[in-house]
């Protein structure tokens, strides 16, 4: 190929730099609706959810749910043996969902759609252009000018704190707690947030011994009180020993084993250790300076459009919106559309919906009491508990959870949920629907709820807020 037919080639109409689920939605759509299209994805096409993140950790969690359910069959349904063995679960993540940490299916999925896939690590030389740095010695950097513009979605990592001795030592992310071969005797979980709980339970369900410390008050702090208050209590009850409000002080890793140091003096040890302290956007090596923007900003500053300047969009985690694969979905979508110069609304957040898968799990939706609080709402807050229901009594063992609202009393709306239990992630749907369409609690109250669900706890919970007006 000439030097001019290379030049002609890498002038494209939008390059995606990132394909996370953010990324590959954006690129994919577009090149569907017939534009040329490149996407630069530095490791796998995927991105995290699907190799190390949401899909292979939910299987995991489906196989402690299933040993949960068998270990509640004595008293409600006869005899059960359980054997928890790791390897069905580590098999069919290695075979099935990730085979084997390779991304020829996402890579044809783009192709297949008329999209070009340019392997290496991406960033901004100026607007409107795109370098990828050589994946080799003795490759040349690809230069690509993009004549719509460039979206990023190049997603987010682990975060790692600065304890002592921590930064040497071999400990777990997600990546590796999620492609384990052996489930460990003893684990350390450095966080109690979403990452940290889901796999903290699945693991101690499997028989390793598990320690989470969380530096805050309460596990998933993000959450409602009552929610972390309850599963504290169940974790506890299986066998997990919590220390909250706890600070790690020193890490050492000798001899196979850790050591984690709090700082008042307490030692714990674990063959593994977890480091599940939240994930960040890395915005650093993107070029951003190139085109007028922080490279040292915490996430990506984006308006309702996903625009982050002209010809420039953002998706996904980088965002800082939410680090969730429906919010990059919802994003990428609102910038496909801008891009091909689509109407539509803009970015709308009031009704994140967010689920801990733990079990039970832990759906919300909208503003906690606290933040509705710190709005200065006028809040009127109820809560029932899934036990004190009729579904909840029939079900028994297995059966906590509860449904908390957050009500913006001059307006009578809800803006804000919590449904915990089982399936609490199912049962948000319907408050989701609330809290978007800003459904009266009037209107709530005179509905229909079917008989004996999970659901019909949020009917008592709008009994209970009613009493309160
Ligand atoms: C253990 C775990 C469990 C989770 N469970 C859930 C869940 O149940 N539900 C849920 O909604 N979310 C869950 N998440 C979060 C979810 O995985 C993320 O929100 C989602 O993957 C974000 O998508 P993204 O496209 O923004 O970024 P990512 O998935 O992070 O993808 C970004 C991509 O960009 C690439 N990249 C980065 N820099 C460059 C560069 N300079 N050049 C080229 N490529 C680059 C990366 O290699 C990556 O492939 C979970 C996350 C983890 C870690
Ligand atoms: N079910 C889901 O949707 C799901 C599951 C997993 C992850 N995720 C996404 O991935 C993101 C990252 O997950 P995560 O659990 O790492 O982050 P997180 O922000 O949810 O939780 C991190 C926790 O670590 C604690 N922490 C921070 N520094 C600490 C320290 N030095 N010592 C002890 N504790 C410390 C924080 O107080 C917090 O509770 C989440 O925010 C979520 O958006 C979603």
């Amino acid at each position: 190929m000439s030097n001019r037919a290379a030049e002609e080639v890498d002038v494209v109409d939008v390059v995606v730099i990132g394909l996370g689920p953010g990324g590959e939605y954006v690129a994919g759509r577009l090149a569907e609706a017939g534009l040329a299209v490149v996407g630069v994805e530095a490791e796998l096409v995927g991105g995290e959810c699907p190799y190390w993140g949401c899909v292979p950790s939910k299987m995991m969690i489906r196989a402690g749910n299933l040993l949960a359910e068998a270990r509640r069959v004595p008293g409600m349904a006869g005899a059960a043996r359980v054997e928890p063995d790791w390897t069905p679960v580590a098999a069919p993540i290695r075979d099935e969902a990730t085979d084997d940490w390779d991304d020829r299916v996402a890579a044809e999925r783009l192709t297949g759609k008329g999209g070009r896939l340019v392997r290496g690590r991406g960033r901004l030389a100026g607007p409107g252009r795109v370098s990828v740095a050589a994946q080799s010695a003795g490759e040349a950097a690809r230069e690509f000018t993009a004549r719509r513009g460039v979206v990023l979605a190049t997603g987010s990592r682990p975060q790692i704190p600065p304890v002592p001795g921590l930064a040497g030592a071999p400990y777990w992310t997600n990546r590796e707690a999620v492609s384990a071969k052996e489930a460990p005797a003893s684990l350390l979980v450095l966080g109690g947030g979403s990452i940290g709980v889901e796999l903290a339970q699945v693991y101690a369900r499997f028989g390793t011994r598990v320690t989470v410390v969380e530096a805050l008050e309460r596990l998933v702090p993000a959450e409602e009180p009552e929610a972390a208050e309850l599963l504290a209590g169940i974790l506890r009850k299986e066998g997990m020993e919590l220390r909250t409000g706890a600070r790690a002080a020193e890490v050492r890793h000798d001899g196979g084993e850790f050591t984690l140091v709090l700082a008042d003096g307490t030692r714990l040890t674990g063959e593994r250790l977890l480091v599940a302290t939240g994930r960040r956007p890395d915005l650093g090596e993107l070029g951003l300076e190139t085109v007028g923007l922080d490279p040292a900003a915490r996430a990506l500053p984006v308006d309702g459009r996903m625009r982050a300047a002209p010809g420039l969009w953002g998706v996904g985690d980088m965002t800082g919106h939410g680090a969730f694969t429906h919010v990059a979905i919802h994003e990428a979508e609102i910038a496909v559309r801008d891009v091909l110069g689509r109407g539509g609304p803009d970015a709308d957040y009031r009704a994140l919906p967010r689920v801990t898968f733990t079990d039970p799990e832990i759906g919300a939706v909208g503003l906690t009491e606290e933040q509705a609080r710190e709005r200065g709402l006028r809040v009127r807050t109820a809560l029932s508990r899934v036990p004190s229901s009729s579904r909840g009594w029939i079900h028994k063992a297995g059966n906590e959870g509860l449904v908390k609202l957050v009500e913006d009393a001059d307006r009578g709306v809800l803006v804000g949920a919590c449904s915990m239990g089982p399936m609490g992630g199912e049962v948000l749907y319907g408050l989701a629907v609330a809290v978007q369409a800003e459904v009266p609690v009037e209107t709530l109250l005179h509905m229909i709820y079917a008989y004996p669900t999970f659901h019909r706890g949020v009917q008592d919970a709008l009994m209970a807020l009613r009493q309160r007006a």
